[in-house]
């Protein structure tokens, strides 16, 4: 095997399967659609240099975790900001026996061999920090600063205006079963928040092909606590969060612009959506009940059809088989999404239901598929790893 690509795939290609040892390029060559199975890596001779800046958070230990596996990147800066200056295993005891650089304060950090870097600071932190970034560096950030593309929805919902709008209109949604064309030639990827990946993965393909009215979306989502981050809040304690759920923000949660901007793009006109989350007594999770009206003569079969068609080569989104709930334990660990579609009891409407694990295909999965398209490597590399369970 070459060492500089010590790397084994499996290739199913039109139901084939063979063992290959070479690729990127043999990827790039192939023009026809193929899945890629990593079965197993180790790291190449030279492999590109990635930072994780706000290492000590949820999203950054998940990003660690990925990219321990990845056979392309490996990981030469993490930063922190109260726990800067510590070990990681200090930080993160289940890493205590893993070789990671210290965590570094982001004004001390050097980014002159770095190649690319996650970014997952609170919002309104990040936007400062990316434009004093070298402009060289392939970004994928994981906060809510540059999802939105109009600066005065950036005001309204994060009631500050932003500090770095050029970089604003530059950035790529990086969603990426839809947008993937352009996030290969993005420099900056504003990653999509974890409610909105669970409701857009379904909600754009039925926009796109007109079979979903515009109106009377009606959506109800349930995270797990993790999506609050690691940093110590008074509401997130067990005693407040454990053996009860509540909802928040409802009608003003900062992910309603986030969702209606990319509704609307999808059907190329103004979509409002209803939009409750609710946090639920568990670690790590997101289940998003959609219910949406049905455009006329379009039956839920359609729906089903459309939505299954449109993502059978997709490795990571499943449309389940007919009647069964997805479940947020048969995604967890994984970057997977399981999505169905049932009958409503009322009339000409459809409820759809979505699962993913907010920390992966909702936060660092979902970057890290964004980065290997950044760097021109298989989407799926170092992410298919099969979900945790029970
Ligand atoms: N958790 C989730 O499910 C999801 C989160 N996101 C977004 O990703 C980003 C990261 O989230 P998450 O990992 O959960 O957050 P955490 O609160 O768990 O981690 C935040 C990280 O940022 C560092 N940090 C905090 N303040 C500063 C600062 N002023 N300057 C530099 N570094 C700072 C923290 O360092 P220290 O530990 O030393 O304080 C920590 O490393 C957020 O914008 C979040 O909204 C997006 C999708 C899902
Ligand atoms: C449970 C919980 O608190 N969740 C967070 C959303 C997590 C997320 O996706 O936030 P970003 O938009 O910053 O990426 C919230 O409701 O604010």
């Amino acid at each position: 095997m070459n060492s500089m690509v010590a790397l084994r795939t499996v290739f199913m290609d039109g139901g084939c399967f063979s063992k290959v040892q070479d690729k990127p390029k043999a990827l790039k060559a192939s023009k026809k659609p193929m899945r890629v199975v990593v079965v197993s890596a180790q790291k190449v001779d030279k492999p590109i240099k990635v930072g994780i800046l706000g290492a000590s958070g949820y999203t950054g230990v998940e990003l660690i975790r990925f990219i321990a596996n990845h056979p392309y990147f490996d990981i030469s800066l993490m930063t922190a900001d109260r726990k800067a200056g510590q070990s990681i295993g200090s930080v993160f005891p289940h890493l205590i026996t893993h070789n990671l650089p210290d965590l570094v304060a982001v004004k001390d950090a050097d980014f002159s061999s770095v190649d690319a870097v996650f970014c997952c600071l609170p919002h309104g932190t990040t936007q400062e920090i990316i434009k004093g970034l070298p402009t060289r560096l392939k970004i994928v950030d994981l906060s809510a600063d540059f999802r939105l593309r109009d600066i005065n929805d950036y005001a309204e919902w994060y009631g500050q205006p932003h500090k770095a709008t050029d970089l604003q209109q530059e950035a790529v949604y990086g969603l990426t079963e839809i947008f993937r064309n352009k996030i290969q030639s993005a420099r900056l990827v504003a990653n999509p928040g974890c409610y909105p990946t669970t409701i857009l993965l379904p909600l754009v393909p039925l926009l796109k092909a007109s079979l979903i009215t515009l109106q009377n979306i009606v959506i109800v989502s349930n995270s797990g606590v993790s999506g609050a981050g690691r940093s110590a809040k008074e509401a997130n304690l067990y005693t407040e969060v454990s053996e009860g759920i509540f909802s928040y923000g409802i009608t003003r949660h900062r992910h309603v612009p986030e969702i209606e901007q990319e509704l609307s793009d999808a059907a190329n006109s103004r979509v409002t959506v209803s939009f409750t989350p609710t946090l639920m007594p568990m670690s790590r999770g997101m289940q998003s009940t959609i219910n949406v009206e049905l455009a006329p003569g379009v039956s839920v079969e359609d729906l089903k059809q459309h939505l299954t068609k449109f993502f059978e080569k997709e490795e990571f989104v499943a449309v389940l088989p007919d009647g069964q709930a997805p479940h947020t334990k048969y995604v967890q660990g994984s970057n997977g999404c399981h999505i169905n579609v049932f009958p409503d009891r009322i009339p000409g409407r459809a409820i759809i239901i979505s699962v993913i694990d907010n920390l992966v295909k909702g936060a660092s999965g979902q970057a890290l598929q964004n980065l290997n398209l950044m760097m021109g490597y298989p989407e799926n590399t170092g992410l298919s790893c099969m979900p945790l369970f029970p």
